[in-house]
């Protein structure tokens, strides 16, 4: 299912977008997020553990992908966040995509309410509408790809979701795409580890670009961290804040399964 994932879930993210707009009016829209919860501040959440001199984990509820298929057959994700707490999580990414990932807002509202840790939408952000239904739905922090995004439409999604106060992880794989997030306010660098484009995963693509990045922002290693070895490998780096979701959701306690790889 490769040859250029991201540009089919791209295609799909426009027309679910248009889709969404005309279910629900701007005036729905400002009365859902009125409605919304106070945002959980995400890089305190992730500052905190820090301070602490501990690993900041973004434990991730992922039921699917495109590179792995079904991950987690029996997906309950208030009962994953709750354990995720307990198991030492800074914060959560929860997948918000239906078709690509088999997630759903309905995940996410769930996860938070059953813990008291900060939520990352995760999704597939091209239009500020999204910012405003991740706000409505509780999120806390908001996903931009650099690989997915112009510069320009990356300041405005981020500027959308400061306006809400929501934190915002913006997610490079190159160089180039790290040249252009560095321009963004946020410190929150993430590097992915997976290629989006062939899936190939390699925790090099972490260690080539860590020098390029200045000590005022924190960098997040996001993908492919399968064992106790890679935290190791991170640690030794100076990388002290992870995205993990494959290896712990297919553990039967997923947050047991953190407070191990992270002990
Ligand atoms: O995981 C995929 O197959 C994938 C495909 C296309 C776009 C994004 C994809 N994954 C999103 C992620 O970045 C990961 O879910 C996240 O970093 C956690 O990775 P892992 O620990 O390897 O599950």
């Amino acid at each position: 299912m490769s040859s250029d994932i991201l540009k089919k879930i791209l295609a799909v993210k426009v027309e679910e977008v248009a889709a969404s707009k005309l279910a629900t009016s701007v005036e729905e829209m400002a009365a859902n997020i009125a409605a919304a919860p106070a945002p959980r501040d995400f890089v305190a959440a992730i500052r905190a553990k820090h301070q602490a001199k501990q690993s900041a984990v973004i434990a991730e509820i992922k039921k699917a992908s495109p590179s792995k298929g079904l991950i987690r057959e029996d997906f309950q994700p208030a009962e994953i966040a709750a354990q995720y707490e307990k198991g030492g999580a800074a914060c959560l990414s929860v997948l918000t995509d239906k078709q690509f990932f088999q997630g759903d807002e309905a995940y996410l509202k769930a996860a938070r309410a059953a813990c008291q840790l900060p939520v990352l939408r995760k999704d597939f952000m091209i239009d500020t509408w999204q910012v405003d239904e991740a706000r409505a739905m509780g999120a806390d922090c908001i996903l931009l790809i650099a690989a997915a995004l112009s510069l320009e439409e990356m300041q405005t999604l981020e500027t959308r979701a400061f306006e809400f106060g929501l934190s915002v992880l913006v997610e490079v794989h190159n160089g180039d795409e790290l040249t252009e997030a560095l321009k963004l306010k946020t410190p929150l660098i993430g590097i992915n580890n997976r290629d989006l484009r062939s899936f190939n995963v390699t925790l090099d693509t972490t260690l080539g670009l860590l020098d390029r990045i200045p000590s005022d922002r924190i960098v997040v290693t996001e993908s492919g961290i399968l064992k106790p070895e890679d935290v190791t490998l991170m640690r030794s780096n100076q990388v002290h804040t992870f995205l993990v979701g494959e290896a712990f959701m297919r553990q039967p306690d997923p947050g047991l399964a953190l407070s191990e790889f992270f002990a």
